[in-house]
């Protein structure tokens, strides 16, 4: 692999019964580079980062993350190898029963074994970082509105330092001013880490704002991949019907 791949995937492939969802992925991801995943509704977009994460075993291929062949590591190695990552999943999943301080605690907790006490002054600080003040520590997700849940989720995701965050659908279901803070958030925060970013976005002001490279997912295949600037150049047909909404091209003709 190449020395400088974060997140390696081989010729990753995936099926449910006789339905293909990824039929040969091949991706790089540096260290620092923040990668956005687009493509149409059920194209397997979940999917793809499920397998990265381990949560859904691929067929066939390989996947390498800081080096390590995730298919070959024990339950402790791929414990271990969690706490290096973040992710924050649509709806924002924070736990109903727990305060704000102690959701974003969490992780430190339960996979880093932290003490209480020194959890709850890094999430503190966390949510800080997410411009959330301690006021909100001691309350719970309910009492928040959609945009702070999004910040404490985001919180929560940075809250062990990771090396990369896995972002599904960041800003869905949050109105565009909301969205363009949480959008911001997430680049201060991932830049401020140096870490990796795998974003899967609907959104295109979400991703001109957080990508450094997309991917087009179409049939399987990443069929295209390139800078933003290169998205806005190019005359790939899955591109420009994806990113312009167009009614006729490669996704609906056939
Ligand atoms: N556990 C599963 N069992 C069976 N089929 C599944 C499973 N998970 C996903 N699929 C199927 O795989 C395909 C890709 O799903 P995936 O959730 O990755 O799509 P997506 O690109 O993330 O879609 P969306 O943009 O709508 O969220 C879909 O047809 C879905 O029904």
């Amino acid at each position: 692999m190449t020395s400088n791949s974060l997140i390696r995937v081989e010729n990753l492939k995936k099926s449910f019964g006789s339905k293909v969802v990824l039929d040969g992925i091949d991706l790089d991801i540096s260290p620092g580079e923040s990668f956005v995943v687009i493509g149409g509704s059920g194209s397997g977009k979940s999917v793809l980062i499920k397998c990265i994460l381990g949560l859904l075993s691929p067929d066939s291929g390989k996947i390498y993350l800081k080096g390590q062949d995730i298919s070959r590591l024990s339950a402790s190695q791929r414990q271990e190898l969690l706490t290096h990552i973040g992710m924050l999943f649509q709806g924002g999943a924070l736990f109903d029963s727990m305060t704000v301080a102690e959701n974003v605690a969490f992780g430190l907790v339960q996979g880093g074994g932290m003490k209480k006490s020194q959890a709850r002054k890094i999430a503190l600080e966390k949510l800080e970082a997410v411009d959330l003040s301690p006021d909100v520590a001691d309350i719970f997700p309910a009492e928040l509105s959609g945009g702070m849940q999004k910040r404490v989720a985001l919180a929560r995701a940075i809250a062990t330092n990771p090396d990369v965050i896995f972002f599904d659908e960041p800003t869905t279901g949050l109105d565009p001013i909301v969205s363009s803070t949480i959008n911001d958030l997430i680049v201060r925060c991932v830049r401020k880490l140096g870490a990796s970013a795998v974003t899967i976005t609907h959104d295109m002001n979400s991703l001109r704002k957080i990508a450094d490279r997309v991917g087009l997912l179409f049939q399987g295949k990443l069929v295209w991949t390139g800078t933003v600037a290169e998205m806005d150049a190019t005359d790939n047909p899955y591109v420009n019907q994806f990113i312009h909404g167009l009614p006729h091209g490669p996704f609906t003709d056939g």
